[in-house]
């Protein structure tokens, strides 16, 4: 039976989406025995029982806003932490059956720079899923083009991917924070009401603050009336 693998992408000026579609005509064309689908945008595939069915998951996503996900991508976020609170509360691993592998796509003149990318990397790996190759960090400004970096993705997946079956169950190829760890924590995303806190007065206190401030040039009014 061919092995399946699943190619998600996360992105907000299609950079990401672009190169996700190179690289499932790239691997299509010169693997075989392994059934590729997509590239499909992460927010349309946020139901993990279908994700758990594949043998790896490829993932190309960028980070944007204060290291969050991009627009195609937020749902599969959000999902992604729910599900690994839900595992963490009754210690399973929904995608120990899994391999994946991450390429990030940023920029290092953002704090948050990965931050997108490096989550998702770590939080598959927390639900079970074998990281089977480092993750590719493409960054915008940096000294190496994004082609480069596109083919050294590529040409560690093809063989990764031809040892699918070999190196299930195996130890992951390196842990999480390889080529870094720096992360912002995001998991706040699924607290009750989502996003985060704002600080501030708030609309009843904005209406107070005018409600002062007319009430002072009413009184200053009628007073210069009176002189
Ligand atoms: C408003 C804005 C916010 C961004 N925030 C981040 C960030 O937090 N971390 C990062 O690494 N890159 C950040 N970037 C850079 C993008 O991720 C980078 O341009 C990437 O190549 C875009 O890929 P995409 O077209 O697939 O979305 C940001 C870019 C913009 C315009």
């Amino acid at each position: 039976m061919p092995s399946k693998v699943l190619f998600l992408y996360g992105t907000e000026t299609n950079t990401a989406e672009r190169a996700a579609g190179h690289l499932v005509k790239q691997l299509k064309s010169s693997l075989k025995g392994v059934e590729i689908d997509g590239p499909t945008a992460g927010n349309k595939m946020t139901d993990f029982e279908e994700i758990s069915k594949y043998d790896a998951v490829l993932i190309a996503t960028s980070s944007y806003g204060d290291g969050d996900a991009p627009s195609s991508f937020d749902k599969f976020f959000e999902q992604l932490h729910r599900e690994v609170k839900k595992a963490k509360e009754d210690g399973s691993k929904p995608l120990a059956n899994l391999q994946h592998a991450v390429l990030g796509f940023g920029s290092t003149s953002y704090e948050t720079f990965m931050n997108c990318p490096r989550i998702t990397d770590k939080l598959f790996g927390e639900l079970g899923s074998r990281r089977m190759q480092e993750r590719v960090e493409v960054d915008e400004i940096g000294e190496e083009s994004e082609e480069e970096l596109i083919d050294k993705f590529e040409t560690a997946i093809k063989e990764c991917l031809g040892d699918l079956g070999k190196n299930k169950g195996k130890k992951e190829a390196c842990s999480w924070d390889k080529p870094d760890g720096e992360i912002l924590d995001k998991s706040h995303i699924i607290e009750e009401g989502g996003g985060e806190k704002k600080s501030g007065p708030g609309m009843v206190g904005v209406l107070a603050i005018v409600a002062v401030f007319a009430g002072m040039y009413f009184m200053k009014m009628k007073k210069d009336e009176e002189e």
